[in-house]
């Protein structure tokens, strides 16, 4: 799911390693709530040997604070429906001790699993759906009249409320990772979840021996663009480009948006030759968009720091001859 996410915000980047993000996250997170339903289901099958008070205090912890967390913890839509799902579904449930035949209740025990695993797969738009269903098919079934015991419901409650945090976290991480690894304007990763990504790809190079090229570049005369066009217009220019380095750049390639009108670039098995012509093919397809570059290969003695600010040196010292030169931008390769 992130992964799809990753995948339609950066078509080209280091995807085995958003690949374990996702993973790390969400599983150990999913398994950590699972196992909270697991005890939790458990001890609600103990229940007809407790008072019926603690039932009580169960159902008010399930109806009110796991609404509450989902407060906290979510927001938009998924608040929305956190807080329509969690009192109104408990409180049916709670209802369907009178009403419903018992093998009905477990019906509704599946709901919340398919929900779940649902938006594992097809993230919110399916999260929505399987919650109206609960919601509404609930009201549904209230229509029929039967009698169950109560650990039946506590056992189903418990359950699915559980899975219902484990859906809002779920969500919350996959916003969480989106912010912290991507550029809002440009989908392209930011210069945080490039720096990591490149320090992977310094290990990986220097153990299989192959050429790593770091480009660093730069707009020429963004800002004019931003003065005489508007900062729209600036907005679009950079969005034009991340698209032709997506476009351009192959799969293994990192590429990031450093900051600004900057750009970065890590091109494992690529050596300088070859970035030039990466650099070569992007200034032609920018056309009239005019971009200083500097590359540099990973030396041995190199670290991520020495890399890059040598990369910046470079780009810094290309930036500087043009300034020097007959500098002639045109400004409206929108
Ligand atoms: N539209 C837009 N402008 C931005 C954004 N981020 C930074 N800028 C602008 O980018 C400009 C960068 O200006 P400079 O660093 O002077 O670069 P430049 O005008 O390209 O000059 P040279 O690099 O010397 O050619 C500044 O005016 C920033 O305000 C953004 O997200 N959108």
């Amino acid at each position: 799911m992130l992964n799809d996410i990753c995948r339609s915000l950066l078509k080209k980047g280091f995807q085995t390693d958003l690949e374990n993000t996702r993973i790390e996250y969400n599983e150990l997170g999913t398994l950590f709530l699972l196992g909270i339903g697991v005890i939790g289901a458990t001890s609600m099958l103990l229940l007809p040997w407790f008072e019926l008070k603690w039932m009580v205090y169960l159902f008010v912890g399930y109806a009110f604070i796991i609404p509450a967390i989902n407060l906290f913890i979510s927001s938009g839509l998924v608040l929305w429906f956190s807080m329509l799902q969690s009192p109104v579904s408990y409180a049916l449930l709670l209802a369907l001790q009178w009403i419903l035949p018992t093998d009905m209740v477990y019906l509704t025990g599946f709901i919340y699993p398919i929900s779940f695993v649902f938006t594992f797969h097809f993230y919110r738009p399916a999260y929505y759906l399987t919650n109206l269903i609960v919601v509404f098919g609930l009201t549904a079934w209230v229509l029929f009249l039967r009698q169950v015991p109560y650990w039946d419901v506590f056992v189903i409650t418990t359950f699915g409320g559980t899975l219902t945090i484990g859906l809002v976290v779920n969500n919350l991480v996959t916003k969480i990772l989106k912010l912290a690894n991507y550029d809002a304007l440009t989908g392209l990763a930011n210069r945080r979840h490039w720096e990591a990504i490149v320090a992977h790809l310094i290990a990986l190079a220097r153990r299989e021996e192959h050429p790593l090229s770091i480009v660093f570049f730069d707009l020429d005369d963004f800002k004019k663009i931003n003065d005489k066009l508007g900062r729209m217009a600036g907005d679009k220019v950079l969005i034009k480009v991340s698209r032709q380095l997506i476009r351009i750049s192959r799969d293994a390639d990192m590429v990031a948006r450093w900051g600004g009108d900057e750009f970065a670039l890590a091109l494992p098995n690529t050596d300088k030759q070859q970035a030039e012509a990466m650099m070569s093919r992007l200034t032609t397809e920018l056309g009239d968009i005019s971009v200083s570059h500097g590359i540099v290969l990973l030396q041995a003695d190199d670290t991520l720091a020495t890399l890059l600010a040598r990369a910046d040196k470079s780009m810094y010292s290309a930036k500087l001859e043009k300034h020097n030169g007959n500098r002639q931008v045109q400004l409206f390769g929108i």
